[in-house]
């Protein structure tokens, strides 16, 4: 006679089947949202249309749109993947909005926010990001080399923010894929598309794929980074002030064959 026992574990083994079942899917579908994918198969600058309400250097923004319909806006018009900010104080966002994007969207989502711990990749993926922020010159060596490793180890891709050369050499001691210049000082708030033609060359001999950040507003813009080698753009002010999303983001969108990683 079969005891309690046996019947639990048999139920138990059958929900176990279930479990990682379950456990493979949500696997597969983490993988299938993947910038570097993207970045591979593009043939034109990739854009990364940031959901900005507020900045520091800027105030408020646009504080009135509703992140998941801006979120559809941008993917419906080509979006390669979508930035979150999630930080409150500065810029006006939280994890709340990292959730509405991922529940309206199909494509890449960047935690854009300012990661000094673990526990801020736990609930950047909690809340539906596959892709973290780290800035170099937030971290030492150290933080920056462990904190990539525990975002790798979760499944999650990493863009690697620089703005000068010393950030650079931190990153390269790491070997990120995919390296963001940001084109814009966050000490000063002076913002220089040069940045990213100085410093894109060793980048992208260095074999990452390179992402211009900031100060990005027009198609000429565009033209210029992807010219310096950007396989990417990171926009924020002016896809969020734009009264006509189709133009902006089709302006920004430029042919970048070359731009992909050899
Ligand atoms: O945007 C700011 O004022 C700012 C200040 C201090 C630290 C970071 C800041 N911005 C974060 C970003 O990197 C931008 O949101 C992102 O690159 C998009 O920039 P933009 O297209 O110029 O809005």
């Amino acid at each position: 006679m079969e005891t309690i026992l046996e019947r639990i574990l048999f139920e138990k083994r059958k929900e176990i089947k279930g479990l990682k079942e379950l456990k493979r899917k949500e696997m597969q579908k983490e993988m299938t949202y993947s910038l570097i994918q993207q970045l591979e198969q593009a043939n034109t600058l990739s854009v990364i249309a940031e959901f900005k309400r507020a900045s520091p250097s800027k105030g408020d923004i646009n504080i009135h749109l509703n992140p998941a319909e801006q979120a559809k806006h941008y993917s419906e018009n080509g979006a390669a993947a979508i930035s979150v900010l999630t930080d409150a104080t500065f810029f006006k966002g939280s994890f709340h909005d990292l959730r509405l994007v991922r529940e309206s969207v199909d494509i890449p989502i960047l935690c854009k926010d300012f990661i000094i711990d673990q526990v801020q990749i736990d609930l950047a993926k909690e809340n539906g990001a596959n892709i973290i922020l780290l800035i170099a010159a937030a971290l030492t060596p150290s933080e920056l080399s462990e904190l990539y490793g525990y975002a790798i180890q979760q499944n999650l891709e990493v863009l690697m923010e620089v703005h000068d050369e010393a950030d650079l050499e931190k990153a390269f001691k790491v070997g990120p894929k995919i390296i963001g210049i940001n084109n814009r000082n966050l000490r000063t708030f002076e913002v220089d598309l040069a940045v990213t033609e100085r410093l894109a060359p060793s980048i992208s001999s260095f074999g990452s794929y390179v992402i211009s950040e900031s100060g990005i507003f027009t198609n000429t813009d565009a033209k210029r980074v992807s010219d310096a080698g950007a396989s990417g753009v990171l926009v924020g002010e002016a896809l969020m002030r734009s009264g006509d999303l189709a133009t902006s983001m089709n302006d920004l969108m430029v042919p970048n064959l070359k731009g992909a990683k050899q």
